[in-house]
């Protein structure tokens, strides 16, 4: 649905430049919620920008449904613009102007009728939970409320991906969630893509099934959202994954004295979170089992344990219960075997 080709990104200011994107691949489903996260300055804006060309690459291509953006004309871009929404961090709302009309702006602007607006217009509204406040101006809601405004008028041409530009940064954590309920039903009722940038793991891990971790205007880190957040490899993903949950296993935890002992973390979740498989690692394998930490975690909905066991017993024993923890669908890692 989007593709970003080799795409370098190079502000000039000043006779200086400065690389703000450099050499980035990437895809983009139809369906996707997809998560770009970094830290300030790691290019998000830029990348997020390009999809609807608010900035152009320096060099590489972006295709948005198969079409290479560079080779639109005006006004096939322009076509091209109106299936993309675009929401922001801080609403971008005309103060003057009602609730209603902010709103209607995008159908205005495309010349649409007044009996097809008003109707549009309240549908919208209602969608997004603030029928009653077309009349309004933006400066009475809150900051939760502005933000819907800017999700409808976002809406109100009907576009097949929405870009999120740190959409709940200025948000609490109660109107942060409201927020992105709304942005999981518009990805599910309305079939729109969605691409968010922020800089909150929470974010990622509540609504996400792809992320895309950026640093220094590089993608270090891409796949899943369920398996970044279980096997974060470059060390800033495992930083962001580190601020919802803890991922690192003590060094004391790492110490086993004994070669009848085990340190293992598993990774449990979906039907085995029902099985007893603590007390049949003793009841069917003979082995004590030590817990030395537990966290659980829910990553778009699918709640995960993370156990850390130190398993005591003899080689064969220990063998034999990890096997039965696997084929229990539970995912196994040896922290360490003994020092
Ligand atoms: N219009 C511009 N002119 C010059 N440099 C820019 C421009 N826009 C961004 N940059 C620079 O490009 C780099 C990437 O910026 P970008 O805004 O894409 O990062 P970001 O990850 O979105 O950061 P933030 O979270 O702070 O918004 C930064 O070094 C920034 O200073």
């Amino acid at each position: 649905m989007i593709e970003l080709r080799n795409i370098t990104k190079v502000y000039e200011r000043a006779q200086k430049k400065i690389t703000a994107l450099d050499h980035v691949d990437l895809t983009i489903d139809k369906g996707d919620i997809f998560g770009v996260i970094g830290y300030s300055g790691a290019g998000k804006s830029t990348l997020i920008r390009l999809v609807n060309f608010l900035e152009r690459p320096t060099s590489g291509s972006v295709i948005v449904d198969g079409t290479d953006l560079a080779s639109c004309s005006p006004s096939q871009l322009r076509g091209v613009k109106r299936e993309i929404g675009m929401i922001f961090q801080h609403f971008n709302l005309l103060q003057s102007r009602t609730v209603a009309h902010n709103v209607a702006m995008p159908l205005i602007l495309a010349g649409k009728k007044k009996h097809e607006i008003e109707p549009r217009v309240a549908e919208l509204l209602a969608f997004v939970g603030l029928e009653d406040k077309g009349s309004s101006y933006p400066n009475e809601l809150s900051g939760g409320q502005k933000q819907r405004v800017g999700i409808a008028r976002a809406l109100a041409s009907n576009p097949k991906i929405l870009l999120c530009d740190e959409a709940t940064s200025a948000l609490d954590p109660e109107t942060t969630r409201s927020i992105l309920a709304l942005l999981q039903r518009i990805n599910k009722e309305l079939n729109i893509t969605i691409v968010l940038i922020t800089h909150e793991m929470s974010v990622i891990q509540e609504i996400c099934n792809r992320v895309a971790v950026m640093e220094n205007g590089q993608i270090v880190e891409l796949g899943p959202t369920l398996d970044v957040f279980l096997h974060p490899t470059h060390p800033t993903a495992r930083n962001f994954v580190q601020t919802v949950m803890s991922t690192d296993v003590a060094v004391e935890e790492q110490m086993t004295t004994n070669a009848n002992e085990r340190v293992v973390q598993l990774e449990v979740m979906g039907d085995a979170l029902n099985e007893p498989f603590i007390d049949l690692l003793g009841a069917n394998h003979g082995l004590q089992t030590q817990i030395l930490r537990a966290n659980t975690v829910s990553v778009q909905q699918t709640k995960i344990l993370i156990l850390v066991l130190k398993l005591s017993g003899t080689q064969q024993q220990i063998a034999e219960g990890l096997t039965a923890l696997r084929e229990t669908g539970i995912t196994v890692l040896e922290v360490a075997t003994h020092v």
